[in-house]
């Protein structure tokens, strides 16, 4: 289903997109505060296909948000939940998946995103988000004296990882739907350079 307010060149870019897509799935990669979670919905709701995020999703199993589930079970088990969790979210697509900031760190989650998901990382400046992060408390690896050193680590560790996605797409201070724009103008290129992917080979 294309959006009601598309031109009709965003039309045929978005109908490009779902039938190179198949049943794979666009997946969200990259730190906390990129807005994988914001981006991911708005180019879902614009493709027309159904939008679902990890740390939403292990919240909802598990009945506890992810600070309590660190706090009680602590990150390992959470990194394994998550792990299933992304396991068994993409066996269906399309859809647009965003994960939570670490789990594109874990080779599994990686392996069955290249299987199944055509991967974007969303790329943003340390400064940026900074100015995100702090508005919420809701992120357990960040609770201590120093988050941005804490997030400038993470970017260390991290951001070699992230760079195995299909594509990395920067972000910065600006609207959400231009950057929403933005990366559907990106995974359209992408596609149309990458068109052959047969859903029923790829996926298992
Ligand atoms: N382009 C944007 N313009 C304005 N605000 C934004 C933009 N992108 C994201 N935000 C806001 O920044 C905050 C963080 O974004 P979001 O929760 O989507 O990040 P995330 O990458 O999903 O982080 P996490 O890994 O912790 O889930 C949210 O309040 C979101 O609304
Ligand atoms: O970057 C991370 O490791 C995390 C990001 C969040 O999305 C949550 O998944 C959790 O807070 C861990
Ligand atoms: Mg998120």
């Amino acid at each position: 289903m294309i959006s009601e307010t598309s031109t009709p060149a965003a039309a045929a870019t978005q109908s490009s997109i779902l039938s190179h897509l198949g049943q794979r799935s666009i997946v969200f990669v990259g730190l906390m505060g990129a807005g994988k979670t914001a981006i991911g919905r708005k180019v879902a709701n614009t493709l027309g296909i159904p939008f679902t995020d990890s740390d939403h999703e292990i919240e909802s199993v598990s009945r506890m948000t992810v600070p309590e589930l660190f706090e009680r079970y602590g990150e390992s088990e959470f990194r394994a939940l998550e792990q299933r969790v992304i396991g068994r979210i993409l066996e269906a697509g399309p859809q647009v998946l965003s994960t939570g900031g670490g789990a594109y760190m874990n080779a599994q989650t990686r392996q069955t995103i290249a299987e199944r998901g055509v991967s974007v990382w969303l790329k943003a400046e340390l400064d940026l988000l900074m100015e995100r992060v702090a508005k919420k408390q809701n992120r357990p690896l960040l609770k201590n004296p120093d988050p941005r050193g804490t997030l400038a680590k993470l970017m260390d560790e991290r951001y070699p990882v992230y760079a195995l996605a299909d594509l990395t797409v920067p972000t910065r201070d600006e609207r959400k739907e231009i950057i929403a724009g933005e990366v559907i103008e990106a995974i359209a290129r992408h596609l149309d350079g990458n068109p052959k992917q047969a859903p029923a080979e790829t996926i298992g």
